[in-house]
């Protein structure tokens, strides 16, 4: 399934031809900071950026299916929320309460049950009408491919219908919640240093001008924004851990580790290690340009080595171009249309707790529009 994954949705072929649809969601994300800028309301970058995020994964692989009014995405949405909430309180409670667990009593039981059977009923639904299309039509969607080898009575590897929803649980858990973490702190970041706001905004004004939206073909062309987006990831993974079970016994920086170890990597301290990076603490975009890295080979050993924000080797995430377009394109729009206010003189940039890095206070900004022929235009 991940091989089909990477083919099918997330491969540099696949991705270019979901473009369009990226294209128009980050255009309604523009035109809904602009609704709120006229009204002058303050805005949830989180939720907003979530929006983005879900609604693009949504149509890029049940899209045909998807429909403002019919408020599958908008449900989808409140049940990633949900589950990542619930997450949460299982793992803690399963680190907490380990006597409970062996005693059988499952705390969040009734919880879980309950999101998993609205996960089922949005996904069934969508499953069905696809089936019932299946022959109607020729641009295949995500759910159309998995459908046709659930038929495929000679596939290598069967698969069933509960591995088809279970499949886009993960897919959406994985990539929306990842997106809009990074939009929200790469913001804060931006916010917070008025000179990187405006040598970012330098750049996107002389690349991409004043009179149309900046759109994914333009960020090779935008290193700076490209660095920033880099530096954001690095200060703020959104998950900072990951976990290895080891199949044979090995030896890493001289410590044997046995057979079946599990391990736990910590992106979020590698990547602030200052033995590696110099002024770790610090949101420092420059370090990520190519003028500052004496040679290709230290690139190849930064990815390597000591910039993980997406983990790494055959576990790694396989949806980074996505994350690194999501989040390029939707900080250099903002940088690009809108001035933010916020209430004092700095993001508060606290962490919250747990397992995933997000914002203990969450970025609430009002949008100014900046670009007034760029606004007649749309
Ligand atoms: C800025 C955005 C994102 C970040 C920082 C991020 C980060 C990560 C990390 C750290 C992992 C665990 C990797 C490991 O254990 O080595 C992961 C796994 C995964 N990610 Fe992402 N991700 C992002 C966006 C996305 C998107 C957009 C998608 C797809 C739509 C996606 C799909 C997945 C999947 C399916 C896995 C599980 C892979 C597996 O278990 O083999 N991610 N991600």
């Amino acid at each position: 399934m991940k091989k089909l994954l990477v083919t099918k949705l997330l491969g540099p072929q696949a991705l270019e031809r979901s473009r369009g649809i990226r294209a128009d969601e980050l255009e309604r994300f523009h035109s809904s900071l602009l609704d709120k800028a006229v009204k002058k309301e303050i805005v949830e970058i989180g939720k907003e950026a979530t929006k983005l995020s879900n609604n693009s994964l949504w149509r890029m692989s049940i899209g045909r299916s998807f429909s403002e009014k019919n408020g599958e995405a908008e449900r989808v949405r409140g049940l990633v929320t949900e589950l990542d909430g619930l997450t949460k309180k299982v793992l803690f409670a399963t680190l907490l309460h380990r006597p409970l667990e062996k005693l059988g009593i499952s705390l969040f039981k009734k919880e879980i049950m309950c999101v998993s059977d609205s996960f089922d009923e949005v996904l069934e639904r969508v499953l069905v009408e696809h089936e019932q299309k299946l022959d109607d039509h020729q641009d295949r969607d995500m759910m159309d491919v998995l459908l046709a080898a659930y038929g495929d009575e000679n596939a290598e590897h069967k698969i069933s219908r509960n591995h088809i929803k279970a499949f886009f649980v993960e897919l959406f858990f994985a990539g929306t919640d990842t997106s809009a973490q990074s939009i929200q702190w790469t913001m804060a970041e931006i916010i917070n240093n008025p000179n990187i706001l405006k040598r970012l905004r330098e750049e996107i004004d002389s690349v991409v001008g004043k009179t149309r939206l900046i759109q994914e073909t333009d960020l090779p062309k935008l290193p700076y924004l490209q660095a920033v987006v880099k530096e954001g990831l690095r200060l703020h993974p959104p998950l900072p851990l990951f976990v290895r079970t080891f199949q044979e016994g090995c030896k890493i920086g001289g410590f044997y580790v046995p057979e079946k170890t599990t391990l736990i990597g910590n992106a979020y301290v590698m990547m602030r290690d200052p033995s590696v990076w110099e002024d770790p603490e610090e949101f420092k975009p420059e370090r990520f340009l190519s003028s500052s890295r004496s040679t290709q080979e230290e690139e190849r050993r930064e990815q390597a080595l000591k910039y993980i924000p997406f983990g790494s080797g055959r576990r790694g995430c396989p949806g980074s171009s996505l994350g690194y377009i999501f989040v390029g394109t939707a900080v250099g729009m903002m940088v690009q249309c809108f001035d933010w206010s916020i209430k004092g003189d700095k993001v508060q940039m606290d962490e919250a707790g747990g397992l995933n890095l997000s914002m203990a206070h969450s970025l609430k900004c009002t949008p100014v529009p900046r670009n007034r022929p760029l606004l007649a235009d749309q």
